[in-house]
């Protein structure tokens, strides 16, 4: 993604406890940034950096022209008793800029609802004061605050879903397009590597419904178990794909067969955990470091960031990597996939469900209800694969660097554009 620099860094210490935090802001788009917050004991500020730079991509490829991309990073134990207190003293500390157009959401080990609740407290707008002049803008929020309360299949809130589902549209339409195109394991793929291949076994489709005909079984190992892994695994499961694998910050649960991942997905704990009362007598329990080991076409890591590296890349047996976490393959990582011809959906054009949830329903008509901010996700999801595919076979790239010129942000505000 080039070289460019973050617009804005922000360093926080925490006087209480020994956590730090950053917000970074890549750029501003008509004075306005908006990102996720997480928190786990390992982010740095470069990790921040990087997130904030996925984020102004994932703005541009979602569409939307009011929004510029930031992230906030909090280096401590979100499962620590006082996570929320430290959440709280952070917030609090980058108060000027929230009010200023720095809009900040829920990410890993951060939940939304944990935010607005200290937005709340401290009478802090998710929008710019331009934004709350404009009626459209308003009535937006109050259906984005609606929507935020709808649940999904039953089974997940909205915001919970968009993501992960998103992912999955983006994975059934590249497997789809992958297997149209006839790429088997061994062939010289397209780009001249040495092709991973899409060398799923042919299942008999029979009678089940159409949108369980789409996966044909082809096989997924999905790396983290929380909104996005959990949503994402439980939609390709019903499109008739196989899970393989899950794994969590605790284990791993493998079958060849298939996972049963409504029960996994019913059985859940708190922060993504699988509860191992849902495992079938016949599925595996393995260390969660083993999750490259499981044979699959498939593989989603939406987790961690850097979890695919120089040191386990070659390890990856998946022909297609579909990227529901931010930056979880490390740029020597990729490298080594990029040369064994495996194919990317890379996350900001995977993970973008919740950004173009919020950009749609706030700036644009995405309002009704549930069911139209999922359609118009897979709407975008495919469409975009589709697009990033096609380039990619076009210039003979790379389909992350595809992405990169697809999706590169166009501009930055000016300084004097800033927050009105
Ligand atoms: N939630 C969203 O809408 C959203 C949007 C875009 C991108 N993302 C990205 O997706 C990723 C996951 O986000 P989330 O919201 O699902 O987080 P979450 O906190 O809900 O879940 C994280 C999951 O990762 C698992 N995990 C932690 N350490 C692990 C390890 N070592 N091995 C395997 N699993 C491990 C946890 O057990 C949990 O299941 C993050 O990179 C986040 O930035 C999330």
């Amino acid at each position: 993604m080039g070289n460019e620099k973050p617009y804005l860094v922000l360093e926080w210490n925490d006087h209480l406890t020994d956590a730090a935090g950053w917000v970074v802001v890549h750029r501003f788009v008509q004075g306005y940034a908006s990102g996720g917050t997480r928190m786990h004991p390992a982010v740095t500020r470069r990790e921040v950096e990087r997130l904030a730079k996925v984020m102004a991509y994932k703005y541009e490829a979602g569409g939307s022209v009011t929004t510029g991309g930031c992230k906030a990073g909090i280096a401590y134990d979100y499962k620590a008793p006082d996570a929320k207190a430290v959440l709280g003293r952070f917030l609090r500390a980058m108060k000027p800029y929230l009010q200023a157009g720095v809009s900040l959401g829920g990410d890993l080990g951060v939940a939304f609802a944990d935010v607005l609740a200290v937005m709340e407290e401290l009478q802090v707008e998710l929008i710019t004061p331009a934004m709350k002049r404009d009626p459209h803008v308003m009535e937006g929020l109050q259906a984005y605050r609606r929507l935020l309360e709808e649940t999904v299949d039953g089974t997940f809130l909205l915001n919970d879903a968009v993501t992960g589902y998103g992912a999955a549209y983006c994975a059934d339409e590249a497997w789809r397009a992958l297997r149209q195109a006839g790429d088997r394991k061994g062939e010289t793929d397209s780009r001249g590597g040495t092709g991973a291949g899409t060398g799923v076994e042919d299942h008999p489709v029979g009678s089940v419904p159409e949108d369980q005909a789409r996966g044909a079984g082809a096989r997924v190992v999905v790396q983290g178990f929380g909104c996005v892994g959990a949503s994402c695994a439980f939609l390709l499961h019903r499109m008739g794909y196989r899970v393989v694998g899950i794994a969590d910050a605790n284990l791993l649960v493998e079958n060849p067969a298939g996972l049963d991942v409504p029960a996994l997905v019913q059985g859940r704990m708190k922060h993504g955990e699988l509860a191992s009362a849902s495992f079938r007598p016949e599925d595996r329990v393995r260390p969660n470091g083993e999750w490259l080991d499981i044979d699959c076409e498939i593989l989603v890591p939406a987790a961690l960031e850097d979890v695919i590296h120089a040191g386990n890349a070659h390890q990856v047996r998946a022909a297609l990597v579909v990227e529901g976490a931010n930056i979880p393959v490390s740029p020597e990582g990729d490298a080594v996939l990029k040369e064994r011809g495996i194919h990317v959906v890379n996350d900001f054009v995977a993970n973008l469900g919740a950004i173009r949830f919020y950009d749609a329903a706030i700036f644009g008509h995405v309002r009704s209800g549930a069911a139209e901010v999922l359609q118009d996700i897979e709407v975008l999801c495919r469409r975009n694969t589709s697009r990033l595919l096609a380039e990619a076979k076009r210039l003979g790239l790379y389909e992350r660097e595809a992405a990169e010129l697809l999706f590169q942000p166009r501009g930055q505000d000016a300084a004097t554009q800033q927050p009105q």
